[in-house]
């Protein structure tokens, strides 16, 4: 009887969010901005250089500004019961997890073997679970590491059930956990023994790695002997199989290391993930698949089944693509909340969210090319045209049409079956002819291979789901701080220009394709990333290049207008500081973030643009330089320095102010006469606050120092930039 009831109610709602003053608030800056635009373009004849470029740069905030009130307009969050999915445990669908590592040494195994704890013990059925590992290091010291975890897993999964652990990664479980005296004495004994093993698995793995070269390559390892990380064949080993019997308490566990030659093109992720697809699809071929990076631990037990009520709640259970649940991490709570919370949900309300990469749900069939309108037809697929698509494997094209014809695939109990064919799916050389990373799969073409796939998935029309349950559903390591974060953002924005260059930029695909008008506005707020460094840096350069040239590119103090730039300053960041304490932030996270995002957009991002321009003219190519995965101590504030020229933008920049002041104040002195105004001066130290560390930098050693090499390049530009405004002051 309970049975029919839930089976009434629906398994998720949508809630929309009412949000009147965020949208009174853009409004009155849309408005000022335009204001702002038309009192320049009137005046622009009375004024020089400094105004054209100040009006050309306002041009662009203008439209940034549009992008991103199109993004926030109109929130929406769903609320999923996974209660009532429980009580209809015998439809549950099988689920195919995905991890994949890639460096051993900046992703430490322990790592991924904690979020390959954190999924074999998700509150979900365990045979219909399969966990599949792809290592892109071909490392003995991971898979040596995922046996031992493998073993672990059969105590660690059982105890998390018995008693309801919440947070199911080991290594963020066991610090803070310690039962109170009042708890039961069994409790406090399997808790004092899960810990005792623990600590044993990640000795047993400090070990392996301190002796790691010496590895003894006998028994199961002797795969590994003789493999170079680029050169190796297809190594897929199956670490744990879920027989189907009581006593099988862990999800299938695979590991598998695809095929690397040094002349075959590897696509980095996309690769790897094809392959995954691929293997899984031979192998356990659930309906739905998640991906996880190695570092994002699953931290909500409930995750799957709070994903399955989006992917099954819907009338017709197509709905949604895929179900993206937003990054955050724990070692940083606060970054990317603002993004997640304002923008993130704003977007969630229009076509769905992006694709991120990581922790999203993703339907086999739509990933394997399935558009929305080809559902009626699913029936008949031609098997060579199958193969033209698919690759040259008679059993994957076997699966694929179980998949494309809506036939999911039921519990195997016997993956081993299909080791030899995985092996072969997994080869280098299997994709060639096929549409792999064109068509079907993730798409290769552009280092943030995620945003690109998301976007084809929505050019399809396909909407995605948002899932965004209490407590958090994973959490990774925050992006480091210093050269290396630099380094991620740097790729972040070239890959998302990639895109942008490309035959699949979002606008094509509002005009040819199904993408939303709206939605394509969102996609062009993400994919101009790189893009912003131009106009922000000039209008960062202004202040100074004002002071030095003794002219202004703001209204005078005395004049009204100069109240529209000013409102526009106080409004937007009086706006910014409430979105954080509104989003339970602090006003120093607020600040610290503000700066940042100043320093990333002129350096990081600025190269990711030269970089993007690089390779579309063929004088570079796209890397994906893996980002280092660590526990930080809380300093992570400070900016740290190295030689990169990450560095001299930012370095420059303070040295151009500072020379501005200086200019300016030699000027007071001789003429007592300005053509400099007020604004001029507190833009001008606005910048340098924004810039603090580059100031610091310049007198402290050590990390937190700024190298000479970066000094004396900045100086040359400072130099130069001083002495430019020195001849347009001239001319003028
Ligand atoms: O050749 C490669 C390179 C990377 N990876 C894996 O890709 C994931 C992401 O790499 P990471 O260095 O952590 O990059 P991030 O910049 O932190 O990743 C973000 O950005 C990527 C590109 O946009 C997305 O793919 C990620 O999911 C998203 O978390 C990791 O699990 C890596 O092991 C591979 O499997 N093979
Ligand atoms: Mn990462």
């Amino acid at each position: 009887m309970a049975n029919t009831k839930s089976s009434c109610l629906p398994l998720y709602e949508k809630v929309f969010h009412k949000n009147t003053y965020h949208r009174a608030l853009d409004v009155i800056i849309l408005f000022l901005l335009l204001c702002l635009l038309f009192y320049r373009l009137s005046t622009l004849k009375n004024h020089g250089f400094a105004w054209f470029l100040a009006f050309l740069c306002e041009s662009c905030f203008t439209f940034i500004w549009i992008l991103i009130v199109n993004c926030k307009w109109t929130p929406l969050t769903y609320k999923t019961y996974p209660q009532r999915l429980q009580e209809r445990i015998q439809e549950l669908p099988p689920v195919d997890m995905f991890v994949t590592t890639a460096d051993a040494e900046l992703e430490p195994p322990i790592i991924t073997v904690n979020t390959v704890l954190s999924l074999l013990a998700v509150d979900y059925p365990v045979h219909k679970l399969a966990c599949y590992v792809s290592d892109d290091a071909c490392s003995p010291l991971n898979f040596y590491s995922l046996v031992e975890a493998s073993k672990f897993a059969k105590l660690w999964v059982p105890f998390c059930k018995k008693y309801n652990v919440q947070i199911r990664a080991p290594f963020r479980y066991f610090p803070d956990s310690e039962p109170s005296d009042s708890s039961s004495g069994e409790l406090l004994q399997d808790w004092k023994n899960m810990k005792k093993e623990y600590e044993k698995l990640s000795q047993n793995i400090e070990h392996a790695a301190k002796r790691s070269s010496l590895f003894d390559l006998t028994g199961e390892m002797t795969v590994f002997s003789n493999t170079e990380r680029m050169n190796h064949p297809t190594i897929v080993k199956v670490i744990s199989e879920n027989r189907g019997g009581l006593s099988d308490e862990i999800p299938h566990l695979v590991y598998i290391s695809r095929e690397k030659r040094p002349k075959h093109p590897h696509h980095y992720k996309a690769g790897a993930m094809n392959v995954l697809t691929r293997v899984s699809g031979l192998m356990t071929n659930a309906p739905f698949m998640l991906n996880v990076d190695c570092d994002m631990y699953a931290n909500n037990p409930e995750i799957v089944l709070q994903a399955m009520c989006l992917h099954l709640g819907s009338k017709n259970e197509n709905e949604f693509a895929f179900i993206q649940s937003p990054q955050y991490f724990y070692d940083r709570p606060e970054n990317l909340c603002i993004l997640n919370e304002y923008i993130g949900k704003g977007i969630v309300g229009i076509q769905g969210p992006f694709y991120q990469g990581t922790g999203a749900f993703h339907r086999r069939d739509v990933v394997y090319g399935l558009c929305l309108d080809q559902i009626e037809h699913q029936g008949n697929i031609v098997e060579d045209e199958l193969l033209k698509k698919f690759g040259n494997s008679k059993e994957f094209i076997k699966s694929a049409a179980q998949t494309l014809e809506g036939k999911t695939g039921g519990y195997s109990s016997n993956i081993s079956r299909s080791l030899d064919e995985a092996h072969r799916v997994a080869d280098c050389g299997y994709e060639y002819g096929s549409s792999w990373g064109d068509e079907v799969g993730c798409l290769y073409g552009a280092t943030a291979e995620d945003n690109l796939t998301g976007l084809v998935i929505h050019s399809k029309g396909w909407r995605s789901g948002y899932c965004l349950p209490i407590p958090h559903a994973f959490l990774g390591c925050a992006s480091p701080s210093g050269p290396a974060g630099m380094r991620q953002q740097k790729r972040w924005a070239t890959g998302l220009l990639e895109i942008l260059f490309s035959k699949r930029n979002p606008i094509l695909a509002t005009l040819i394709g199904k993408l939303q008008f709206r939605q394509c506005l969102a996609y062009l707020w993400i994919l101009t990333w790189g893009l912003r460094s131009i106009p922000e840096l000039c209008y960062i350069a202004l202040p100074a290049y004002c002071i030095i040239t003794n002219s202004t590119f703001l209204p005078k103090v005395q004049e009204p207008t100069v109240l529209i730039p000013l409102a526009l300053f106080v409004i937007y960041k009086l706006y910014t500081l409430l979105e954080y304490i509104q989003a339970g932030l602090s006003i120093r996270s607020w600040w610290v973030n503000n700066c940042m995002a100043r320093i990333v957009t002129t350096s990081a991002w600025l190269f990711g643009l030269v970089n993007a321009a690089l390779e579309q003219f063929g004088f570079s190519e796209a890397v994906f330089e893996i980002t280092q995965k660590i526990h930080r101590p809380s300093d992570v504030d400070e900016v740290m320095f190295d030689d990169s020229p990450f560095f001299v933008p930012g370095t420059t920049i303070i040295l151009v102010h500072l020379a501005a002041w200086a200019t300016g104040l030699l000027r007071l002195q001789s003429q007592g006469a300005h053509g400099s105004g007020l604004g001029d001066y507190f833009c001008s130290v606005y910048v340098v606050l924004c810039f603090f560390p580059f100031l610091r930098g310049l007198f402290m050693t050590g990390k937190k120092g700024i190298p000479w090499s970066t000094i004396c390049k900045s100086t040359a530009l400072a130099l130069l930039f001083v002495q430019w405004c020195k001849m347009m002051s001239s001319v003028n």
